[in-house]
């Protein structure tokens, strides 16, 4: 394996590109964040959430029916499409043009679910965050990853990386087969951890940001927002990802003294996000 390049402040400040004057809303890109299931509703109004402050212009959530009023009111500035099922997501079918799609956060396993999400990526070539239960139906149904685009984002966290990839004895042998899983079907994959590595091929970078305060519910959630909000302001994959890993972690960093690790939870790496852009801006 290639040394890991170190994502640090001056690494950030390559790929960083502040707002412009006289940008509006229609050109700060539009997210589309699909998820959600019975008593699962709160990932996709984190996941939306973080992808508004992280400056998209446009959110909407996809929702199952009973997701309708949570991720309104939870949420004023978020627009819903509800799913025809009340409680999974049954057909993921929507007449708009996001710039990006975030998918997986509380969507559940149902049967319908993951034809659903067959069906979905059999139509769509949008750029796109992969995470949580996507990400588990698609290790259940390995043939499908022919149906991901090129360059597409995937967001594991251990369990998740390991029922994509299998088991492994060591470290180093955890490295050698995500990086293979990246090459032979051209994804980049963000292995969530302490820390968390980003793989793009045989390049690995080594995110620096980020404590023990981000082991909170929900937290990866709101990673899954941040990167498909950057993705939708037309970074490059690769950047949008080691970017939004930074940013996800700085938030942590900057909030430990006022909050301490215990009640530093999913919502703070939200509140902390703008804190977090403005020590980017020199
Ligand atoms: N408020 C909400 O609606 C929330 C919904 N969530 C959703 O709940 C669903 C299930 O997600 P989970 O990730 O909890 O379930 P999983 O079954 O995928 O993962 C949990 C398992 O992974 C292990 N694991 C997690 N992080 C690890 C690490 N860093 N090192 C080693 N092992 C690790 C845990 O010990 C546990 O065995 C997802 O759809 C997720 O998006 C969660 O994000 C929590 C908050
Ligand atoms: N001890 C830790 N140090 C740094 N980052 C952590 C730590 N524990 C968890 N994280 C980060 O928190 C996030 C957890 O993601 P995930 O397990 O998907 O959460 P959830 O599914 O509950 O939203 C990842 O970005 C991971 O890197
Ligand atoms: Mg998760």
């Amino acid at each position: 394996m290639n040394t890991p390049i170190s994502i640090d402040r001056n690494e950030i400040l390559k790929r960083y590109e502040p707002i412009a004057k006289h940008t509006h809303k229609g050109l700060q890109g539009h997210a589309l964040i699909i998820g959600g299931s019975y008593g699962k509703i709160g990932a996709v109004c984190l996941a939306g959430k973080a992808a508004l402050k992280t400056g998209c212009g446009l959110v909407t959530a996809f929702v199952p029916e009973c997701g309708y009023q949570i991720v309104q009111i939870s949420n004023p500035e978020l627009m819903v499409i509800t799913d025809a099922d009340e409680k999974h997501l049954s057909d993921i079918d929507f007449d708009l043009k996001p710039n990006a799609i975030g998918i997986g956060p509380g969507m559940g396993l149902h049967t319908e679910t993951q034809k659903a999400f067959h069906d979905f990526l059999s139509n769509t070539s949008v750029p796109m965050v992969i995470d949580a239960d996507a990400l588990n139906i698609l290790a259940y149904n390995p043939s499908w990853m022919a149906l991901v685009s090129p360059r597409t984002i995937l967001t594991p966290h251990p369990k998740e990386l390991e029922r994509l990839i299998g088991k492994w004895n060591s470290e180093a042998e955890m490295f050698q087969k995500t990086i293979a899983f990246s090459l032979v079907n051209q994804v980049i994959i963000v292995m969530k951890g302490a820390p968390t590595y980003t793989i793009d091929g045989e390049t690995v970078y080594l995110n620096t940001t980020g404590n023990a305060a981000l082991a909170t519910a929900g937290s990866g959630d709101v990673l899954t927002g941040i990167i498909t909000s950057l993705l939708a302001q037309s970074y490059k994959p690769c950047d949008a990802a080691i970017l939004g890993v930074y940013l996800h972690g700085l938030t942590a960093d900057i909030a430990l003294p006022e909050t301490g690790y215990q009640s530093f939870v999913a919502s703070s790496i939200i509140e902390y996000l703008g804190k977090a852009y403005l020590s980017l801006d020199v």
